[in-house]
């Protein structure tokens, strides 16, 4: 009894930290860890404690917003974390479907938005309110705030009364270019767009550029749906945005296969879920289940492993990059986040850790992200404990020079004897993209350079078998392989070779972007900054990047040592000729099914196209996935032909 207390205690604080002050303490995952601790001590107790998290919809509501009384109840959703559970959910309404004679169920599986319930209140076709869910019956009044959204209609075809509910969203597109000259960023995209609604002044709510999906009716007059698809149709024929994602499925295989499906590329969404949502469609069998004090017993949703978590800092360490740049790297309180077990998380530079208030003994969320290491979001507004700032560190941690400061980065200027910096370009300089020697592991580099008087990439070239016989674990056969792979990398593609020398901003595109426009080194070399500036996706920081890389003495003579070794790079040919999408100009668009962003582009420029990432009146073809938003629309607008994965197959074969 006196854990199920502290457990209410808790949640309580927690909630009101997440539904009234949209800043939480904790991460989510750690939220329904306690609450269903506190779930299951209920059943095993058997009482329910009146002010308990489990017996009522969302949070108090804000002072400062009128009220607004809901024409219908808007609830939460019974969860389930396993397919089991979803399983069992089934049996449990099979019975009572079969007992009631109630016709075979079908269900809709949808996306479960993450972000702020909003519910939407139209009469005479006007848009006349919208208020947030609230307690469930009482909500505050939001619409100027909702008004700001671009994508709800003011004006619908449908005159009855009638109240629908959806999310408003922060796509996340949209929070990295807010976060990225925030004073603070924000934490993620759900509270950010939960902030935003809540916020009483709305030209701040228009600053965020909320989107919204709606997915339900919740009262109409004059109308009745028989199921789901009707009332999904209803809404789509009064302009709202209803996501493409929709399945009507009948069994738990199929449930299963499209939940996995969609947990496999969620990442590529442009907006969060945090699970799917499973409903009965048929409207006359919902009515017969009913609710329960606090949701629906006709849907259930499916929670995703969480990929976000709060866990605390124990230290910080600073690596030193391929040019020398520092980058802090954070140590963690061990924590479950994705099936694996975190330690360490990164921060973009010491002006990052001031702005998202980072400090040894501080309580901070993390997030998984595409990279191994997850990267930290920020610091919880709840701290207990000592927190010790992180001191900004003077010298290299590697090689002890004395740091430069450039922009909101530190570096070690040493770059000719700093050895984390060696490595890193010569890790970099045998890379697939680069000059592509296999068998030459970060491992084996660092031994080179510790142990062989080695002091840049060019002298790879010179090494000989005797050197490396003479270290530890080096074979006939290994030494041998290493050599080979070096000798065959003398005639790279000039576009490789570009890439290879690491010259700052220059990625991968860039370096077959100058390849493709200059054809040799030594054009490339004599090109003047408006020349650069003239190829499309060069603006004038990296121009100079690419001017100042030839006008530095060191660099020239690394290359002209790679030169001397017998490294020669090969003219490009141009354009490929002769690909099927020769001169096609491609603009890729939501999400994929059955490629990533990146295969697809790979893919088309592998058969003579290119891609765009903006729509204009040049543009040939946008392939559109789902969900696809503003350049569809553009495309539409400007009459470009829009071809989906199928189309693209088939122009390609
Ligand atoms: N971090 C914290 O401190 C903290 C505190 C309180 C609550 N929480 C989080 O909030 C959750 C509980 O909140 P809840 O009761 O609002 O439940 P919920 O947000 O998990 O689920 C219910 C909501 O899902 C939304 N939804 C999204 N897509 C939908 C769709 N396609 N169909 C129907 N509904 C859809 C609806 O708006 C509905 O209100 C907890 O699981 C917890 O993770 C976190
Ligand atoms: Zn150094």
């Amino acid at each position: 009894m006196e854990r199920m207390r502290q457990l209410i205690d808790k949640l309580n604080d927690y909630a009101y930290r997440y539904y009234v002050l949209d800043d939480p303490a904790v991460a989510d995952a750690e939220y329904d860890r306690l609450y269903d601790e506190l779930v299951r001590l209920e059943k095993q107790t058997g009482t329910i404690e009146p002010d308990s998290p489990t017996q009522r919809v969302g949070g108090k509501l804000l002072e400062g917003f009128r009220k607004h009384t809901h024409l219908a109840p808007l609830w939460s959703l019974d969860k389930a974390q396993s397919i089991e559970e979803i399983s069992a959910w089934q049996e449990r309404t099979n019975k009572q479907i079969d007992a009631l004679g109630l016709p075979q169920p079908s269900y809709s599986l949808e996306y479960k938005f993450d972000g702020l319930t909003i519910n939407l209140t139209y009469n005479g076709g006007y848009l006349v309110s919208a208020a947030t869910r609230g307690n469930g019956t009482v909500g505050e009044d939001v619409t100027e705030q909702v008004k700001t959204i671009q994508s709800i209609p003011l004006k619908i075809d449908f005159a009855g009364k009638m109240e629908v509910q959806g999310e408003a969203i922060m796509r996340l597109s949209e929070l990295e270019k807010y976060n990225r000259t925030a004073e603070e960023p924000l934490k993620n995209a759900r509270n950010a767009a939960a902030g935003a609604i809540r916020n009483l002044d709305p030209s701040q709510t228009a600053k965020r550029h909320l989107d919204a999906f709606i997915y339900n009716v919740g009262y109409i007059e004059g109308k009745i749906f028989a199921n789901h698809q009707e009332m999904i149709a209803f809404l789509r024929d009064n302009r709202f945005n209803v996501s493409s994602y929709e399945r009507i499925l009948t069994d738990i295989a199929e449930i299963t296969e499209a939940v996995n499906a969609v947990d496999a590329e969620r990442e590529r969404l442009d907006f969060l879920i945090d699970g799917m949502v499973v409903k009965i469609t048929d409207f006359q069998t919902r009515e017969a289940l009913g609710y329960t004090q606090k949701f629906p017993r006709w849907a259930i949703a499916y929670k995703f492993a969480a990929e976000e978590m709060t866990t605390k800092v124990l230290s910080v360490t600073w690596d030193v990059g391929r040019t020398g740049k520092l980058t802090p790297l954070a140590h963690l309180e061990p924590v479950e986040l994705a099936g694996a077990t975190i330690q360490r998380a990164t921060l973009n530079n010491y002006e990052d850790i001031l702005r998202k208030r980072v400090q040894i003994g501080a309580d901070v969320f993390i997030r998984r992200s595409n990279d191994v290491i997850p990267e930290i979001l920020g610091a919880s507004p709840v701290q207990d404990g000592t927190l010790i700032p992180i001191p900004k560190p003077t010298h290299c941690p590697a090689c002890g020079t004395a740091l430069e400061e450039n922009g909101p980065n530190l570096f070690c200027p040493n770059s000719l004897n700093c050895k984390p910096q060696l490595t890193s370009r010569m890790v970099h300089f045998v890379s697939r993209d680069a000059m592509d020697i296999e068998n030459l592991s970060e491992k084996t580099i660092e031994l080179i350079f510790e142990k062989l008087d080695i002091k840049d990439i060019a002298a790879i070239y010179t090494l000989t078998d005797e050197q490396l016989l003479a270290q530890e674990g080096f074979k006939e056969k290994r030494t041998q392989n290493i050599l080979d792979a070096i000798e065959a990398s003398k005639k790279p593609p000039l576009s490789h070779f570009i890439y290879a020398l690491g010259i700052s901003n220059v990625g991968k595109k860039t370096a077959k972007d100058l390849a493709r426009t200059f054809r040799t080194y030594d054009r490339l070399k004599a090109a003047t900054i408006e020349e650069l500036v003239a190829i499309r996706d060069v603006g004038m920081v990296v121009a100079q990047d690419v001017i100042d890389f030839f006008r530095n003495e060191n660099y020239m003579r690394v290359v002209q040592e790679l030169f001397d070794a017998g490294v020669q790079p090969q003219e490009d040919k141009g354009e490929e000729a002769g690909g099927r999408l020769e001169g096609k100009t491609f603009v890729l668009t939501g999400t994929l099914a059955q490629y990533t962003r990146k295969q697809a582009q790979e893919l088309i420029e592998s058969m003579g196209g290119k891609t765009s990432s903006s729509v204009s009146k040049k543009t040939d073809y946008v392939l559109a996935g789902e969900d696809a938003g503003s350049k569809l629309k553009k495309a539409r607008e400007l009459g470009v032909t829009i071809i989906s994965e199928d189309d693209l197959k088939e122009m390609m074969s």
